[in-house]
């Protein structure tokens, strides 16, 4: 098929604004990307937001089946054409990512996700992943492009300014790491920004705990980032009582306790 830059150009296809695009044409680096994963030969990837499509043709090439969800409906008839390529390999649904239900798209089948995420919705849509009802989750790994800012936040570790609420709740079950950094220059029209990609694997959901209070604690415990925990955590019953019990110094701040802490925290409460 014709290379990525000709087809959106004989398609009149400018990148918006408002929709958060910044369209990658580099076919090598997109089957590098693609390739983050592992294997896909056979495999069922969810992609969101696939715009002209490069990522969609790598992880296509790779020999996934790829269930895209796009917003612009300008890209539909050169997705659709990009469909013909790889028949019986691609489904491109037109609709808004937040509104979708993705373990309902793939059929109860497991998958990965793979996304230039628009920058706009990425965090929400993350988060959303990170937080199914059940765990283990249904997708197999995220593959998400990110700004390199909110990728370092995701894996930050303790005693560091990067390091939050998005952290613990990004690594108490899963590992996640930045496999590849993509310069800015990459991306047409160039972001602000820089760019990295997030590589996460489900891992083992620790005894005991219920994710609902972790995320409560972790947003009390970071909303006052500056205040000592005994202070930040007060509107948490008991969890002032349960630092001693843990022997967690409650005049530590919420940027010192590791995942480790948080976990055995949101334990003594849970039970
Ligand atoms: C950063 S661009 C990436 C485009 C393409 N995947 C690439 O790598 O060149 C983000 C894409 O997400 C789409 N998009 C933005 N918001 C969306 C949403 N809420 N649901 C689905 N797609 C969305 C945009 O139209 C755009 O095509």
């Amino acid at each position: 098929m014709p290379p990525l830059r000709e087809t959106v150009r004989a398609h009149g296809l400018s990148a918006s604004k408002a929709l958060g695009q910044n369209f990658l044409f580099d076919e090598q680096l997109l089957d590098r990307i693609a390739a983050l994963p592992g294997d896909l030969k056979g495999a069922t990837v969810f992609e969101v937001g696939p715009g002209p499509g490069g990522l969609t043709r790598a992880l296509l090439r790779a020999g996934a089946r790829v269930i895209a969800v796009e917003r612009d409906d300008r890209c539909l008839p050169l997705l659709a054409e990009l469909g013909e390529v790889f028949p019986g390999q691609l489904m491109v649904i037109a609709d808004d990512a937040m509104a979708v239900d993705v373990d309902a798209l793939t059929g109860g089948e497991p998958y990965h996700i793979v996304a230039n995420l628009p920058y706009n919705v990425g965090t929400a849509l993350f988060t959303r992943w990170l937080e199914p009802k059940a765990w283990p989750p249904r997708w197999l790994s995220l593959t998400l492009m990110f700004q390199a800012e909110v990728a370092e936040r995701i894996i930050a570790k303790p005693d560091t300014s990067a390091y939050g609420r998005l952290s613990v709740l990004s690594q108490w079950r899963t590992t996640a790491k930045i496999p590849m950094r993509v310069h800015r220059s990459a991306f047409t029209p160039p972001p602000k920004v820089m760019s990295a990609i997030i590589h996460v694997t489900p891992g083992e959901q620790p005894e005991g705990v219920k994710p609902a209070l972790l995320s409560k604690l972790t947003e009390k415990g970071f909303g006052q980032r500056r205040k000592m925990l005994r202070q930040s955590l007060k509107g948490v019953e008991g969890a002032v009582a349960a630092l001693e019990t843990l022997g967690i110094d409650p005049t530590r701040r919420a940027e010192t306790v590791t995942v480790a802490e948080w976990v055995a925290l949101a334990r003594t409460l849970s039970a």
